[in-house]
């Protein structure tokens, strides 16, 4: 290479605070010497105070020029002396509070001096001292704002944008998984022109994993969310040894871990608020991961006393290793027969905790436990499978679902339910609508995520990366807590817990009896009245106590408001009574919601809104012909009518002669057989099986509710089409024929007409 001529190059340019420094010397110097020479006090001081003046503003200038740099720099420090901190000072580790016996929160006793966790200089306390530790606790490498701005501007560069200088870094957040660095846009570049070449951005700095440009917290500006090279772990002894959550957990009722979000932050909440929640998540995303960790924190921080467990797991694979925990009500369930009759049975229990709440003069079980001699625990319900549950026993858990999340909080009983498939025949109008918070991994397509959280989600990347939508409609990306990446340690964390509840719950086991659980059953409805699967309020209502209800509309319409104290007063009834017909209200559209202590909201009556029985008919024909089925609830969700109107569309539909025969114990109605066009049927198979890989043949009759003769002849018809494969054997069944390509365009282009 060239030497540079010296002559030919002009004189490099200085550098402006170079010119600013030299400035101010001018004025210092003469200020110094005069100084020294002990005269001319004034012109002294007046000399001082420009060059002062002047190099103080070079200084700032400088500072500002730098910002992203000095910002990070400053982080940094703050990182270094976090991470010494969490080496050296006892605040990492403090003793951790658990629940004593009696549901109050003490501090557990400090640590076994064999603990093979204080000689890596951790103290926890038992059980907390169970937690496998992180074999990487620091945070992920984040990159330096100088590092950020060169390389973002020359990807943006290479995709031909006209950024002629680095780019103005405003702020780097950076969590376990992603860094997000925000930066001012460049004046000729556009954030939806970022958003058009994401993928040609994503290829230009190296990160196909999960890149994404989204809108910054500033003005003019971009953010691009970029993977780690090298994640860091979130752990569940990291997330619970953390001041923030033992502060928050002390006061929390049922607390659990999440993990950690964007900027690193841990992520906590409290069961009773959430109250149930939804997990959705491909195979391998992390979501069996993620479920482990809340179960491992609730069982960590409530003893059996507190906490009792039903855990269904179709699979039999990933709950079956909490058999033995004192907690549960029943071993793991995996027959899903029985794991509708368990759902029946936490409704019993559900209805006989109003009774006894009601005679107690209390709304909820926090209330209750503050009055009541004996106790109630929570209950959590945990499905590991929900579209397998759903595949066989479909309409009566919905139903159960239904009425538990509508109802249970206050109870104290609350739901998770997990599943790998979140198509909308498993995860239905009716079960979103009860389920408000909806936790998401990585998914197969873009119709998933908006199935799970009701709009698009950034392209997760897998291995605990999830999105949580809240109760109140905002969402968090962040990083789910694992108790250990390493199998064996977070199963030897589990087994170690169990004997430690075991060791403190002798001879208190107390399990629901599911194999006489028919009996048991009648031996509750004994207790607390008849108990029909679905029928059971509508009847009520509509044949128990006619003439209270009317009373009781004419009392709200009246007052022009609704409250339970306000029908007790009016009627002279007791407290269950009175709140049972203001939820039936509620059901049947005449009250508003229950809106914390406010009297509940009139609304007007059916006739009073100008129910269109003609037009909505015309439209509750198209669902059904769409679904193939159709209920008094799916009505009222899709059409959003009250109960009444729901039901009287129904009616209309049966006596047009639209509907099978109702099936015992399900309110969900089948369209007539022969009301169904063959192209109809063969869409809603193609769907069925493109959104569960499901091919079984008994499956699609139960969920078309044709007979079993037509859905063969169907099949064969898909067959022909190329879609599926006939068995290669009597025993075998079907095969899915399409490629994964294909299905999703199908899911996409049918997303898209809809
Ligand atoms: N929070 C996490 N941190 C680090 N790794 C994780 C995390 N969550 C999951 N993984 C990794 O992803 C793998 C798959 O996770 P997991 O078994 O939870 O998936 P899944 O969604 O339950 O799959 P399936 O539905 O097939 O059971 C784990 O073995 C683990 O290596």
């Amino acid at each position: 290479m060239q030497e540079p001529d010296e002559g030919q190059n002009p004189k490099p340019k200085k550098h402006p605070f170079e010119e600013i420094f030299e400035l101010s010397m001018f004025f210092l110097l003469p200020g110094a010497l005069l100084y020294s020479l002990d005269t001319l006090e004034h012109v002294t001081g007046l000399l001082f105070k420009i060059g002062g003046g002047l190099l103080g503003v070079g200084v700032i200038r400088e500072i500002w020029r730098h910002r992203s740099h000095v910002l990070h720099l400053f982080n940094r420090r703050k990182e270094l002396v976090h991470s010494h901190a969490e080496q050296a000072s006892p605040l990492s580790n403090p003793p951790v509070t658990v629940p004593d016996m009696s549901g109050t929160w003490r501090t557990a006793p400090a640590d076994k001096e064999d603990n093979p966790y204080r000689q890596r200089g951790i103290q926890l306390s038992e059980p907390h001292s169970l937690l496998p530790v992180n074999p990487k606790p620091r945070p992920s490498d984040t990159m330096s704002g100088d590092v950020a701005a060169d390389l973002m501007s020359g990807a943006m560069q290479m995709c031909g944008m006209n950024v002629d200088q680095p780019l103005d870094i405003l702020s780097i957040d950076s969590g376990p998984t992603l860094q997000s660095i925000s930066f001012r846009l460049p004046a000729k570049v556009q954030l939806t022109a970022l958003k058009k070449r994401e993928e040609d951005l994503a290829n230009h700095l190296g990160s196909h994993l999960g890149f994404e440009v989204s809108t910054a917290p500033y003005k003019s500006s971009a953010s691009f969310v970029i993977p780690h090279t090298d994640r860091a772990f979130v752990y569940l002894r990291d997330v619970m040894s953390d001041p923030r959550y033992q502060e928050f957990a002390n006061k929390a009722e049922l607390p659990f871990v999440l993990g950690k979000d964007m900027r690193g932050n841990p992520l906590f909440a409290d069961f009773t608020k959430m109250p149930h929640m939804l997990v959705a998540g491909a195979t391998n995303s992390g979501k069996s991961v993620f479920v482990n960790g809340v179960l491992g924190s609730l069982l960590l921080g409530c003893g059996p006393e507190r906490l009792k467990l039903l855990l269904i797991d179709p699979k039999a694979v990933e709950l079956a290793i909490y058999k033995g925990f004192p907690h549960l009500l029943a071993p793991p369930i995996t027959d899903m027969r029985r794991a509708a009759l368990a759902f029946n049975k936490v409704i019993l229990e559900m209805e006989k905790r109003y009774e006894q709440m009601a005679e107690l003069g209390v709304r909820n079980i926090l209330e209750y436990n503050q009055k009541a001699s004996e106790k109630l625990p929570y209950i959590l319900v945990v499905v590991d499978e929900h579209a397998d549950m759903m595949m066989v026993a479909g309409a009566e858990v919905e139903d159960a679902i239904q009425r538990i999340s509508q109802k249970a909080r206050a109870a104290g009983i609350h739901l998770i339910l997990a599943t790998q498939r979140p198509s909308v025949d498993v995860v239905t109008g009716i079960i979103k609508a009860n389920m408000p918070c909806r936790v998401s991994f990585r998914l197969q397509s873009s119709v998933d995520y908006r199935t799970v959280l009701d709009r698009g989600a950034p392209n997760l990347m897998g291995f605990g990366d999830g999105m949580i939508l809240y109760p109140n409609g905002s969402t968090s990306r962040f990083q789910s807590a694992s108790v250990s990446v390493v199998d064996s340690e977070a199963t030897d964390f589990i087994t170690g817990l169990k004997s430690y509840w075991v060791e403190k719950n002798q001879g208190t086991l107390e399990e629901w009896d599911m194999q006489n659980l028919e009996e048991r059953q009648m031996e509750l409805e004994d207790i607390i009245g008849p108990f029909d699967n679905s029928s059971k309020d509508n009847a009520e209502v509509a044949e128990g106590e006619p003439d209270l209800l009317t009373s009781a509309l004419q009392v709200i319409n009246e007052a022009g408001q609704a409250s339970v104290s306000l029908l007790q007063r009016r009627l002279r009834i007791g407290y269950s009574q009175a709140a049972k017909l203001v939820e039936d209200m509620e059901r049947m559209g005449h009250v508003g919601p229950y809106e914390g202590g406010k009297p509940r909201e009139v609304l007007k009556s059916t006739a009073a809104k100008g129910f269109e029985l003609d037009k909505n008919y015309s439209l509750a024909k198209q669902i059904l012909k769409s679904r193939g089925n159709i209920s008094e609830e799916i009505l009222k969700y899709e059409l959003k009518l009250p109960y009444e109107a729901a039901n009287q569309l129904l009616r209309k539909l049966d006596e047009e002669g639209l509907l099978e025969h109702p099936v015992s114990g399900s309110n969900v109605r089948s369209l007539k057989d022969e009301n169904r066009t063959d192209e109809e049927l063969l869409e809603q198979m193609k769907y069925f099986i493109c959104t569960t890989n499901n091919t079984r043949s008994s499956d699609l009759q139960r969920i078309l509710g044709v007979r079993k003769e037509r859905v063969l002849s169907l099949m064969q018809s898909l067959v022909s089409e190329g879609f599926l494969a006939p068995p290669l054997s009597s025993r075998a069944g079907y095969t899915l024929l399409w490629e994964e390509g294909q299905i999703q365009n199908y899911l996409e282009s049918k997303a898209e007409m809809d």
